[in-house]
């Protein structure tokens, strides 16, 4: 039974419950359910999960593999549909993708026959921005991303960091409502790995996009976030909803402070271990 509502307009005025959250939210999650069906039966992926996230906020959504993360982003990405249950970004009920949210994967996802710069203008170019305007948020990103050298280079002569940094870059040139990533930096060295926390996270300082961010590893959520959602085993339901409050200006020595590790005793007691 298709319980999720189709609908484009705005919210109805009597559902008052929803309306009082979603005064000061970006992505509202209301009672998600998803089954797959398949012919060796059904799973039961996300259970009543409930997430409300705000204007500017960095959220990460951590828990044990197969939980459902990856299928709850697809369903705000509107890659998926929800069994039942509503997402609401800003006061639009989602039922699709849409330019409104823009997407990094794990995978690299750029286009290899495009340089760095087209690839940035890619979304731009759909929606007909006038090239100058085109020209100048290339080059803002460029900067942002540090690769303002490799303007004319083409992704197979990019290092993985650097594909995932265009990747962010297209993104972000479309000026999205929000920023959906699902394990960005999963397939990086360590070290490449800390540098793109880094930046992502003092691109989030100065442009302050709403972020939802999947990762398995609870340092990274930590220290990106400002709230992480933690979901149970599967089906994936919402254990614990964790606020972080470390500093805000924030660089990696931070992952060795008390009150980070304490966070992250926190969070990794609430993950469900299983013997595999
Ligand atoms: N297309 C599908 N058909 C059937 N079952 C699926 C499908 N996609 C995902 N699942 C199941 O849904 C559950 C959630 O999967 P999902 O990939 O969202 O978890 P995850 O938390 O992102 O996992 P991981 O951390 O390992 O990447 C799993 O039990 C998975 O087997």
């Amino acid at each position: 039974m298709q319980l999720f509502r189709i609908r484009k307009s705005k919210l109805p005025e009597q559902n008052s419950h929803i309306e009082a959250n979603l005064a000061n939210s970006k992505i509202y999650v209301k009672d998600l359910n998803k089954v797959y069906h398949s012919v060796k039966g059904d799973t039961v992926a996300m259970k009543d999960v409930n997430i409300n996230i705000l204007e500017n906020e960095f959220v990460s959504i951590v828990g044990p593999s197969g939980c459902g993360k990856s299928t709850l982003l697809r369903m705000v990405a509107g890659l998926d549909v929800a069994t039942s249950g509503q997402i609401v970004i800003k006061d639009r009920n989602i039922i699709g993708p849409g330019a409104d949210r823009g997407m990094v994967f794990q995978a690299y996802t750029l286009f290899p026959w495009m340089t760095v710069a087209d690839n940035i203008k890619f979304g731009l170019k759909l929606r007909k921005i006038p090239s100058k305007e085109q020209e100048e948020i290339t080059d803002k990103y460029l900067k942002v991303i540090k690769l303002e050298k490799f303007r004319n280079s083409y992704p197979k002569e990019l290092s993985g960091g650097m594909k995932q940094r265009v990747a962010i870059a297209r993104a972000l040139a479309n000026s999205p409502e929000v920023l959906l990533m699902d394990e960005p930096f999963s397939a990086l060295d360590p070290q490449t790995r800390a540098d793109m926390q880094l930046l992502i996270r003092q691109i989030w300082q100065i442009e302050k996009p709403t972020i939802m961010f999947v990762t398995h590893d609870i340092e990274e959520a930590i220290f990106l976030s400002s709230k992480i959602y933690v979901l149970t085993s599967t089906p994936g339901t919402v254990k614990k909803e964790v606020p972080v409050i470390l500093p805000y200006n924030r660089d990696l020595s931070l992952k060795d402070s008390e009150r980070f590790i304490q966070i992250r005793k926190e969070v990794n007691s609430l993950i469900e271990h299983k013997s595999l």
